[in-house]
């Protein structure tokens, strides 16, 4: 048993051997007095081991699975799908007669979940995660799990186990990613709606790149349990949806607090009730009417009506990477807003440029699934799968895509050298996050590219590490800083351009993000509503 290996029988020699790794040695004369210390540790650690685990059990009699199968190749054209699989919900329910797709890293009990690896092989999740248990309960039928990215780290769709997940623009470029085959199974067109899961950009990145609505909720507004953790402060699960509206249904569903996850109660003000977004968006019947405030009065007197106000962040369009195209492409689009009645102004926050170099640190220091770590979060952990994963060997390093075997090696070197810089980083966010909400209070919601380029081609498996990494420089600018300080930020298609190095009259979609204040989705709703009523971003 790996629980014997791993906690060897103590010995004065263990005790010093393990002393020696701080690089200290217990003095002799109290040696007997710790390894007496540790003999009843060891003990409580084989006892737990041996416990049963205790995990919140899937309804299986009510919501059964069948049809489970990995579609040949061709059954699964743009590889987007990881397995699927047949789960029919509740007859009645606000969703009912329609269909959705998980990314493979949320847990849908008896069906194989691969989380973009090979690593490890046929875990079946044991649980639900509480999104699943909400959907079903909505009578939505579940259809399957799309293809992720190799352990959800990269935003390009050429890093899954599975193979690249081509976009439906042009099968030769990619799709975005981590939650690439959600992605693409809702624009096709092959389901109505997909969960997916962000820790620097994965849904939003994919929404852009293939042209469709993506939301990264408020932090802990939907519950992650029975989803796989990357970090528990920049873990996102949210809606995946064509339209507005269906997203804005999608999140009433999932929304809410469950009881099981510390990430509901971490730091942003929870509302007492989850709003009826779809509801309160269809009471607006006008641009207009959706893009006006009521301004809090004071007293007995109800403010007035005004005019929304959208703030254009500079520095979230002079990083160099930025696809000069893209940015007058979305400058345009913000422009629209006054068009339709809001006010638009230009709006500046300093640390938003220096946010990716302390997102790297944030993330290196505490990356969970790779090197199975805990976090002291109460939440349902996947301990069947931690011991999937762990101990690293060599074979199943070698099974890593070189971007997550990059965040292995590194997130070593900082636990190592560097552990306290993980408390730095939260320090900093916090700061980063003032000044977010500083720009929040003059303007109600930020706006920048969610991207800085249209799909670029999917690279081939010959290419170096060095390579890609060079080609997605950049990349995260924009979506990462949001995952750290947890405001609401939605990404919607709002033009399209042909790539930079032609073909002149291939067309690709271009994302526009909006970032509000905590729980304020219904703002980025009403904006968006507003303005994709208004605009067909497939003409202009
Ligand atoms: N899981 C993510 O959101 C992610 C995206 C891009 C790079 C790394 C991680």
């Amino acid at each position: 048993m790996a629980s014997e290996i791993l906690a060897p029988e103590i010995t004065v020699e263990v005790l010093q051997q393990t002393a020696g790794k701080l690089g200290v040695k217990v003095p002799q004369n109290v040696e007997h007095d710790f390894a007496e210390l540790m003999r009843g540790t060891r003990e409580a650690i084989l006892a737990v081991a041996a416990m049963e685990d205790f995990v919140p059990p899937a309804d299986l009699d009510k919501y059964p699975r069948t049809d489970v199968v990995h579609p040949p190749p061709e059954h699964n054209p743009y590889n987007a799908w990881a397995t699927k699989a047949t789960v029919i919900g509740a007859k009645e329910g606000i969703l009912s007669g329609k269909t959705l797709v998980l990314k493979d890293n949320i847990c849908l009990a008896g069906v194989p979940c691969e989380f973009g690896t090979k690593v490890f092989s046929d875990w079946v999740p044991n649980t639900d995660a509480t999104v699943v248990k909400r959907i079903l309960d909505a009578g939505v039928t579940i259809t399957g799990k799309a293809t992720c990215e190799n352990f959800c780290a990269y935003g390009a769709s050429n890093t899954s186990a599975h193979g690249p997940v081509g976009n439906p623009y042009d099968k030769t470029r990619s799709s975005g990613g981590s939650s690439s085959g959600c992605g693409v199974l809702v624009a096709i067109g092959e389901v109505d709606m997909a969960i997916g899961a962000d820790q620097g950009g994965s849904i939003r990145m994919p929404a852009s790149q293939v042209g469709i609505v993506g939301l990264k909720p408020t932090f802990g507004l939907v519950p992650y349990t029975g989803i796989i953790s990357s970090e528990t402060s920049i873990d996102h699960a949210g809606p995946m949806t064509r339209d507005i509206l269906t997203n804005a249904q999608l999140l009433k569903v999932i929304a809410g607090v469950d009881g099981l996850d510390d990430r509901q109660i971490a730091g942003t003000p929870f509302p007492n009730q989850v709003p009826d977004y779809p509801a309160l968006l269809a009471r607006a019947k006008s641009a207009h009417a959706l893009l006006s405030i009521a301004e809090q009065g004071t007293g007995p007197f109800p403010g007035n009506p005004r005019k929304l106000r959208v703030g254009i962040l500079k520095e979230g369009f002079t990083f160099q990477e930025l696809d000069p195209h893209v940015a007058s492409l979305v400058k345009e689009a913000a422009k629209k807003f006054e068009e339709l009645g809001a006010e638009v102004i230009e709006i500046s926050v300093p640390g938003h440029s220096q946010a990716v170099l302390v997102g790297r640190v944030h993330r290196l220091t505490q990356y969970n699934n790779l090197l199975g770590r805990t976090s002291g979060t109460r939440q349902i952990y996947q301990t069947d799968l931690t011991q999937e994963i762990l101990p690293w060997t060599q074979e199943k390093f070698d099974k890593l895509w070189y971007v997550s075997a990059g965040l292995l090696l590194q997130g070593q070197y900082c636990d190592e050298y560097y552990p306290y810089l993980h408390g730095k980083t939260h320090n900093l966010v916090r700061k980063l996050r003032y000044e977010y909400d500083d720009a929040l209070s003059k303007v109600d919601v930020l706006l920048m590219p969610t991207l800085p380029w249209v799909a670029k081609k999917l690279l081939g498996q010959d290419v170096s590490p060095s390579e890609h990494m060079k080609d997605y420089s950049g990349f995260n600018t924009n979506t990462v800083p949001f995952n750290m300080t947890g405001h609401p930020a939605l990404s919607i298609p709002c033009g399209m351009l042909p790539p930079p190095e032609g073909p002149e009259d291939l067309r690709l979609p271009v994302g526009l993000q909006l970032v509000g204040k905590y729980h304020d989705e219904l703002t980025l709703y009403k904006a968006a509503l507003a303005w994709s009523d208004a605009y067909d971003w497939k003409t202009l």
